[in-house]
């Protein structure tokens, strides 16, 4: 993608804008960032008006472009949903402080004294999908750990961001934090030069699926947290107890059909299957899901075939794969193969079943007995998320203060040098572990 030159120079302005203004975060007090974020959520409240009739104009044009059903669902904002966010910026606010937490205080000998103490990361890059409640978590979670933070949504969600943010710096200007520690792009072409901006951005955290995940990989030299699809499974074991079972695969694929941690395919053990497919395609039918068999599950209800195609697809909508496994080995392999390692379930009254399930699965989060919608950062009681993170290494899962932050190790001494505790006459460490309060 070419980007002018005069375009890029305006964003390495904005980025170097946004990296002074996040030095200058990082130094305020805890209760300097609280204020700020009570300040946004002020603002938000007092712009609702223009942020309902921004989301409403995103929603006609998405409509016109023919969004689907859940995609529409996701981009909504009305005035429940945007109080409910708002009230989340406040629960953000009230979380404990991220920064400057002593993790380790040790006296490695007398006067020479290790801390590693947490601090912000600097300044985030967070591309997000068409999901405007996104702006508001992500904002406040950024601002609570002392992070400047350079956001790009999703294209039909253009206008709601930009309403969004405008009231973030409208709430910012009435605090300590400068305005210019959230900032807003729109264009991908915007994103393929922040990509090379590593002297100003700190951690790329991409919400997306998985190839553009790797295409931020790819191309740029910033550490990326990826936070790509959600091809989330659901294994019902022969030992489920059925109602359960019902319940918990209604909520899963139709409580918000477009969450990555919504289900994709449902596994169920042959010897539970007559039993337990009907109810389920019953219940789910009558909530509009689209089912897709294998041979053997349409032996047992009437459904669309499924392909191999099916097992490898993220629907984010009301569409459910079915297929019916011989034990829980074929179940786990199923999903260590064709998962993307988000959140997969199993629903049995069998716990060694589910250790099993638990050990093996190789997921973000792995669940026993409940919905996957449960992945989430508010759920999970961080407040909120900026994203899930689909990555092995941590963090992972629903990312919230503790992924935004790192930490410095402080080493103080009085003169003292390595080489007293080399050679054969070499002082020992005492390494006695301190209060860390
Ligand atoms: N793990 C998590 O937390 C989340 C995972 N997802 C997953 O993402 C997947 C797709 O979601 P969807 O809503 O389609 O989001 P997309 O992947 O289409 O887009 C997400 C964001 O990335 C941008 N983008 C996509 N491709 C490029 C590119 N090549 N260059 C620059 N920017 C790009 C989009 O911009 P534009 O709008 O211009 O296309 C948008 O801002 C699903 O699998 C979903 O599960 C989604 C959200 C959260
Ligand atoms: N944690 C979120 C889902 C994560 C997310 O943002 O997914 P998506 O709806 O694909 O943008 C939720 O439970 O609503």
């Amino acid at each position: 993608m070419i980007v002018s030159q005069e375009a890029s120079s305006s964003l390495i302005e904005i980025a170097q804008l946004t990296r002074q203004a996040a030095r200058e975060l990082a130094m305020l007090s805890a209760a300097a960032r609280n204020d700020a974020i009570e300040a946004i959520a002020q603002a938000l409240e007092s712009m609702m008006p223009e942020i309902l009739t921004a989301n409403r104009a995103d929603c006609q044009a998405a409509e016109a472009e023919g969004i689907s059903k859940s995609l529409y669902a996701r981009l909504k904002l009305d005035e429940t949903k945007l109080q409910g966010a708002i009230a989340g910026v406040r629960d953000v606010g009230s979380l404990p402080d991220p920064v400057g937490k002593l993790e380790i205080h040790r006296q490695l000998d007398r006067g020479l004294i290790l801390k590693r103490v947490s601090c912000p990361l600097g300044v985030l890059g967070v591309i997000f999908e068409a999901r405007p409640d996104a702006v508001m978590q992500i904002s406040s979670l950024a601002i609570k750990s002392g992070n400047g933070v350079i956001l790009k949504g999703g294209k039909e969600a253009v206008r709601s961001c930009d309403a969004l943010v405008k009231a973030i710096r409208l709430g910012l200007e009435k605090s300590d934090v400068s305005p210019n520690v959230v900032q807003l792009l729109t264009t991908r072409e915007e994103i393929s030069t922040l990509l090379k901006l590593d002297e100003y951005v700190d951690l790329i955290i991409p919400r997306g699926s998985n190839s553009f995940v790797r295409f931020v990989q790819e191309n740029t030299r910033i550490p990326v947290l990826g936070h790509a699809d959600g091809i989330c499974h659901l294994y019902v074991d022969g030992a489920a107890e059925i109602t359960k079972a019902v319940d918990i695969t209604v909520d899963s694929k139709t409580q918000y059909p477009a969450a990555c941690n919504a289900i994709e395919t449902l596994l169920v053990h042959k010897s539970i299957a007559p039993d337990f497919l009907p109810l389920v395609a019953a219940a789910l039918k009558s909530r509009n899901v689209e089912l897709r068999g294998d041979d053997r599950a349409r032996e047992i209800v009437e459904m669309l075939p499924a392909t191999e195609t099916d097992w490898a697809t993220e629907y984010s909508d009301l569409i459910l794969s079915i297929k019916i496994v011989d034990c829980l080995a074929d179940a786990i392999a199923h999903i260590n193969t064709f998962g993307s390692r988000h959140t997969d379930a199993i629903v049995t009254e069998n716990n060694d079943a589910a250790k099993l399930f638990i050990a093996q699965v190789d997921a973000a989060g792995v669940y026993h007995n409940c919905s996957t919608r449960f992945a989430d950062g508010y759920r999970y009681g961080f407040g909120a998320e900026v994203g899930i993170s689909t990555q092995k290494m941590p963090p992972r899962g629903p990312v919230g203060l503790e992924g935004l932050v790192t930490y410095k190790y402080q080493l103080t001494g009085d003169g003292h040098i390595v080489e007293s505790y080399s050679g054969k006459n070499a002082k020992s460490f005492d390494r006695q572990n301190l209060p860390l309060e």
